[in-house]
C-alpha cells in the first residue's frame, strides 16, 4: 500500500533523511521509532508529499504520491484544526476539501469518535485527548485508506493513548493502513512492524520481537536497586558491558556474551551486596537504546 525507496532529504547542512525506504502492505500498522532528530516527521512529510524527497519514489496503492492525495489522510504533530472553530464546523471543514458534504457520515464520525457531547464547543477549549480524537476524525473524513500518525499520542495519559490504539486497530482492521510515527517503545511495541531511524538512517526493521535479533548475541540482567551512581558509573567503565539504564529500581545491564552472571555479580556486590540480580529478555527499549547509542 505504502511504496517507498530510497529517500533522501537535505535541509543545507544537514542530511535529515538517508536512503530510507519501506514496503507497507495493506491493514498493516507500521511504527517510525528514532530519537529527537531522527528524520522522522522529515520522512513521514515526503510520504505524505508534503515535501518533495532530493532523492527516491513514493508510492501509495500504485500511484505516485502527488495523485494520491484522496488515499490518505494526515494527523500531525501539533494540532492542525481551528481553535476557534466548532466540532462540528472543523469536521465540515476539512470533510469540504475533500468534496464530502455527507451529513450522516460526518454525525457518524462525531459518534464513532465520542465528539457528539462536543459538538458545538470552540475546538479550542478541548482537552488534549478530545483534540487527538477530533484530528483523527477530520483526517477520516473522507474515508481514506492510508492513515499518517505523527506522533499521535504524545502528551496523552496512558487510559486515553489506550483507547486511540484500540482506534488504530479498528482501523486496521477494516483494511486500512496506519503509519505512526514515535518515541515511545510501548507504542512502538503495539505496531506489527517496525523501523529505527537515526541520524537519517534507518538501523534496523522488522516485527518488534524479531527486531532485537539485530543487537547480536547480547545477554541481559535486571538488578533490583535503586540508582546507585557509583555502581551505574562502574557498570558504564565495564568493558564486558553494552549498554546500562535504570528503570526506577531496576538496574538494566546488557552484557557481551561472555560476560555471565557470576561477573554481574562481582561488579554489583562492592556496592549493594543484598540485590537481586536476575537474567532476563532485551526488551524493544534495550534494542533502541543500544543501537542508537553505539552509532553515538
Ligand atoms: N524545514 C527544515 N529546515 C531545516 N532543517 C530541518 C527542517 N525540517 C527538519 N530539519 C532538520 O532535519 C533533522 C530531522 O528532523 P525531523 O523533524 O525530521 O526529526 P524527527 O525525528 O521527527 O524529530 P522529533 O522527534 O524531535 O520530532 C533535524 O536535524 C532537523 O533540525
Amino acid at each position: 500500500m505504502i511504496e517507498a525507496e530510497h529517500l533522501r532529504k537535505r535541509f543545507n547542512s544537514t542530511l535529515a533523511v538517508d536512503d530510507v525506504g519501506f514496503h507497507i502492505p495493506r491493514g498493516e500498522i507500521f511504527g517510525l521509532l528514532g530519537p529527537n532528530a531522527a528524520g522522522k516527521t522529515t520522512t513521514m512529510r515526503m510520504l505524505c508529499g508534503l515535501i518533495a524527497p532530493d532523492d527516491g519514489t513514493v508510492r501509495i496503492d500504485g500511484k505516485p504520491v502527488q495523485k494520491a492525495k484522496s488515499c490518505f489522510g494526515y494527523v500531525a504533530q501539533s494540532f492542525g484544526q481551528y481553535e476557534e472553530l466548532s466540532v462540528i464546523e472543523n469536521l465540515r471543514f476539512y470533510a469540504s476539501m475533500y468534496g464530502v458534504h455527507d451529513a450522516e457520515r460526518l454525525d457518524a464520525l462525531l459518534e464513532r469518535y465520542a465528539l457528539s457531547a462536543y459538538r458545538n464547543k470552540r475546538a479550542g477549549t478541548l482537552s488534549g485527548g478530545t483534540k487527538r480524537r477530533l484530528a483523527l476524525a477530520c483526517a477520516l473524513s473522507h474515508d481514506p485508506d492510508v492513515l499518517f500518525l505523527d506522533e499521535p499520542t504524545a502528551g496523552i495519559d496512558p487510559v486515553t493513548r489506550k483507547q486511540l490504539w484500540d482506534d488504530f486497530y479498528t482501523l486496521a482492521a477494516a483494511g486500512k493502513t496506519l503509519f505512526v510515527t514515535t518515541h515511545y517503545m510501548e507504542e512502538a511495541q503495539r505496531c506489527r512492524r517496525i523501523a529505527i531511524l537515526d541520524h537519517g538512517q534507518m538501523i534496523a526493521e522488522g516485527a518488534p520481537a524479531a527486531i532485537k535479533s539485530e543487537l547480536g548475541e547480547v545477554r541481559v540482567f535486571a538488578v533490583r536497586v535503586d540508582y546507585d551512581p557509583a555502581l551505574t558509573a562502574a557498570a558504564e567503565n565495564h568493558p564486558g558491558i553494552r549498554l546500562v539504564n535504570q528503570f526506577g529500581s531496576e538496574l538494566r545491564l546488557m552484557t557481551m556474551p561472555e560476560m555471565g552472571r557470576e561477573a554481574v555479580d562481582a561488579l554489583v556486590a562492592p556496592f549493594a551486596p543484598d540485590a537481586a540480580v536476575y537474567e532476563t529478555e532485551p526488551n524493544l527499549e534495550d534494542v533502541f537504546m543500544a543501537l542508537t547509542q553505539e552509532r553515538r
